[in-house]
């Protein structure tokens, strides 16, 4: 057991251009720990280099340049082990359609070198549901049997460290629920589980650290905790006894009214506390039937990192 999981320094990847066509910088020197035992989510727009950062580790897309270790092998110098710690759950349903779940799952065993004495392959069609699909061909199964095979091929060499690419894009919510409650037992195992997705409530509620990767940059790093406080914006709105002449005003603090006549000022904790906000109120004549505040999410955050760049 190693402290990081995945220890990432200066990693580049630039694509080849076609026919002359200067090359496309898709990693343009990221340095990243991923602690052993997290679930670690890896946010960004579409292009901003997750896919790639992925594939490096899943050892699909040769870096330019840099250093990859996973579960302490060096990528260059330990290639065997250090894909051996790795499984990875592809975004794109590539199964091989003349297989059936139970052949799929011994297939990919017998590449990764597992012996047959040490084969999960019942374990594991059990762990996604699929215990009554064993014997059926895979074109046969529906969108959501055939991801559940996806994250049971990428568990049959037991890997430490587990990848899913956007796990739960396009999927129904019962599906959802199922692939979430099995990564959360396998991390609950002790499983290091790192995912990429685009639903930031999702990030929110799966992850304990993210990492915000734009343009081939690590942006931001941190727990989900703490990327949350960084933004300190607050929103107070305020529902008056009845229609407003005049909207308050004051220093550091926003004022819109919304179509239903609530008023929303928004306003910085470090600048402005909720008593001048109030006080503003009071000022500009208002009789205050209701307040509420609403905070900051993961959007917030995310579209301030990635908004001004
Ligand atoms: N095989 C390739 N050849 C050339 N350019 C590529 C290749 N794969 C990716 N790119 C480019 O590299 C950049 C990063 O792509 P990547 O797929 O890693 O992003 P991503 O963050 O995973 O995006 P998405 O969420 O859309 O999958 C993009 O500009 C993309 O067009």
């Amino acid at each position: 057991m190693t402290a990081n999981a995945i220890e990432i320094r200066g990693l580049r990847k630039t694509y080849a251009g076609r026919r002359g066509a200067p090359g496309k910088e898709a990693l343009g020197g990221v340095d990243l720990d991923i602690p052993a035992g997290s679930v670690f989510g890896l946010l960004g727009p579409n292009g901003a280099g997750k896919s790639t950062l992925i594939n490096i580790l899943a050892g699909l897309v040769i870096k330019t340049a840099g250093r990859v270790n996973i579960w302490g092998f060096d990528q260059d110098v330990n290639p065997r082990q250090s894909r051996a710690a790795i499984g990875v759950m592809p975004q794109e349903l590539n199964l091989d359609p003349f297989f059936t779940p139970r052949g799929a799952l011994e297939v990919q065993a017998g590449l990764y070198g597992v012996p047959k004495s040490q084969r999960r392959s019942d374990e594991i069609l059990r762990l996604i549901g699929l215990e009554d699909k064993a014997q059926a061909y895979a074109r046969t199964l529906s969108g959501g049997m055939r991801r559940r095979l996806l994250l049971g091929k990428a568990l049959v060499h037991a890997p430490h460290v587990l990848v899913l690419d956007e796990p739960t894009a396009g999927v129904d919510i019962e599906l959802r629920q199922m692939l979430w409650e099995n990564i959360r037992r396998l991390n609950a195992e002790g499983m290091t589980i790192i995912l990429t997705t685009h639903y930031l409530e999702e990030a929110e509620e799966m992850c304990d650290q993210i990492a915000i990767i734009n343009h081939g940059q690590v942006v931001a790093r941190d727990s989900t905790a703490n990327l949350l406080a960084r933004l300190d914006a607050r929103m107070m709105i305020i529902v008056p006894e009845g229609p407003t002449d005049t909207l308050p005003t004051g220093d550091g603090i926003e004022v819109t009214e919304r179509p239903d006549g609530a008023i929303a000022l928004t306003y910085h904790a470090g600048q402005t506390n909720a008593e001048a906000v109030l006080a503003s109120v009071r000022d500009a004549g208002i009789r205050i039937r209701d307040v509420r505040t609403e905070q900051a999410d993961l959007q917030d955050v995310f579209l301030e990192l990635t908004r001004s760049r």
